[in-house]
């Protein structure tokens, strides 16, 4: 069985490479949706990788999610520390969720200490850049197979 997983990339991930490379990295978007869409292959996963810089499009595609796909890996970028709608959206579905970040987000300002999102999904992973995103497909595909 092949499962299809949503992975969701919130505001300013289109901006990767450039964006704060001392933070985030110098790859690219394309280049990470091409590290999970050939890691999913391998793992017997399918993905559905998008990006949106907005807070209303995410939600839309969080609430379609149980019509194609078996669960959900969201980086929701600063929504994170600010979104109860996105943290209400995850709730509302019935599909697993992993909240994953490129930086160590307890490292760095106070701010982003707070997860709202945190508190909708089964388990969430930080800090180790584009290789978190492999590391989010591995863990939603163990939650998967052993539900
Ligand atoms: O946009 C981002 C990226 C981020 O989600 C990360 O992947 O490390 C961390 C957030 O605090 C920040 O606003």
């Amino acid at each position: 069985m092949t499962y299809n997983i949503l992975i969701l990339n919130g505001p300013n991930l289109n901006m990767l490479g450039l964006r704060e490379p001392e933070i985030y990295g110098r790859q690219t978007l394309d280049d990470i949706r091409a590290l999970c869409e050939s890691h999913a292959e391998s793992h017997g996963l399918a993905v559905d990788f998008r990006q949106s810089n907005h807070e209303g499009e995410l939600i839309d595609w969080i609430q379609q999610a149980p019509k194609a796909h078996a669960g959900i890996i969201l980086n929701p970028g600063g929504y994170t520390h600010t979104s109860v709608a996105i943290m209400d959206a995850l709730r509302a579905v019935d599909v697993p969720a992993i909240e994953l970040h490129l930086s160590n987000i307890h490292r760095r300002e106070p701010f982003r200490r707070h997860s709202y999102v945190a508190q909708a999904v089964r388990g969430s992973i930080c800090g180790f850049g584009a290789h978190g995103y492999l590391l989010a497909l591995d863990g939603m595909r163990a939650l998967l197979t052993e539900d």
